[in-house]
């Protein structure tokens, strides 16, 4: 299987990807981060070839050799499991907050910002969000800014908050370090977006699907949705659930891919790019018999930068689709669009 996983990630970036129903015949791409990361001569405009096609043509992605150890992986999924083995009450004394931040009970979010289909039943997961761990003296925090206060973290759970930030810093750090590939896949200068991430918005969410009352259609884990922002981190965990919409409306089963981390592109970096990368939709269905983990890093802009059409992705003939606007701006209409909590 993984031989074939190779392969296909080979085919796509040998030969010209055409549309996203043919890259998802069998794996999504692979795209190979370590020569880059290890500033081999003339990787990083490989890297950044390879990255523009994907991101035009498909907007999903794995990467390998991208250096986060394996046992930091175990270690946050370790903890999402004893996290989301408390009882319901122990969970529920953080509930999710006006920052976004704390835990989210089963059913209690609907992809009703989406524009992929009318979702017609709220998200059957649960999760714990955080977002960077700043402290009471932080300047954002004392300014009550929205969506950068103080993280909630749940009582008598050691190193809980440990192993969940030393992987929030760990693949916010890759993140950082994947921000010269963009740029130069979208032909801009390496450090173009370093202002724009001093420092990230990031949502970090602890995933868990409870297995599936099979009675129930429809009743999607996450329903079909596109992200908000610039790059998704996912990790899975053993368990399969993810599918992602070919362009002719199939769905692709995308499959487990032990320590790969899966990318895809926002509607932040689509508007950023003029829609010239991809904001794929995606849905989550456990259709197996066990629960599904999976963490989802979402490395976003921040929140009060401008975001106006990129010089390189406008000219006489394509004019700026969009007008610009701040990500906090989205963001806030994204939130206040699918969770519940928003709207009381
Ligand atoms: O759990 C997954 O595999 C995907 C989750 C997702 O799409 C999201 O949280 O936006
Ligand atoms: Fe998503």
């Amino acid at each position: 299987m993984s031989g074939c996983i190779h392969l296909q990630g080979e085919r796509v970036m040998n030969e010209v990807v055409k549309t996203t129903d043919e890259a998802l015949d069998v794996d999504i791409p692979n795209l190979d981060v370590g020569p880059y990361l290890r500033a081999e001569a003339g990787a990083l405009e490989r890297l950044a070839a390879q990255w523009r096609q994907v991101c035009e043509e498909v907007g999903f992605f794995s990467i390998q050799n991208h250096g986060i150890d394996p046992d930091l992986i175990e270690r946050a999924f370790a903890a999402s499991r004893r996290f989301h083995s408390l009882p319901l009450e122990r969970k529920m004394e953080i509930p999710l907050d006006s920052n976004n931040v704390g835990y989210m009970p089963v059913n209690a979010s609907m992809q009703r910002h989406s524009q992929v289909e009318k979702a017609r039943k709220p998200n059957y997961n649960a999760s714990f969000f955080c977002k960077l761990d700043r402290g009471p003296d932080d300047p954002a925090v004392k300014a009550g800014l929205p969506f950068m206060g103080m993280n909630q973290w749940p009582r008598d759970l050691p190193g809980f908050r440990e192993d969940v930030m030393a992987y929030q810093n760990a693949v916010r750090a890759l993140g950082q370090k994947m921000l010269p590939v963009v740029a130069r896949s979208l032909d801009l200068p390496q450090d173009f977006f370093a202002p724009y991430f001093d420092p990230p918005q990031i949502a970090h969410r602890l995933l868990h699907y409870p297995i599936r009352n099979e009675a129930e259609p429809e009743q999607f884990g996450t329903g079909a949705h596109t992200d908000s922002g610039f790059l998704t981190f996912l990790m899975q965990h053993g368990v399969s659930g993810l599918q992602i919409r070919r362009r002719d409306g199939t769905w692709f089963d995308v499959p487990v891919l032990p320590g790969r981390f899966v990318i895809n592109t926002g509607d932040m970096l689509r508007r950023w790019s003029n829609d010239r990368f991809l904001s794929t939709p995606h849905r989550v269905l456990n259709v197996s018999a066990v629960e599904r983990y999976s963490i989802a890093l979402f490395f976003d802009p921040n929140l009060d930068q401008l975001i106006e059409c990129l010089p390189s992705c406008q000219g006489p003939d394509n004019p700026p689709k969009y007008p610009p606007i701040t990500y906090r701006e989205y963001f806030t209409n994204f939130v206040n669009a699918n969770y519940f909590h928003r709207q009381k």
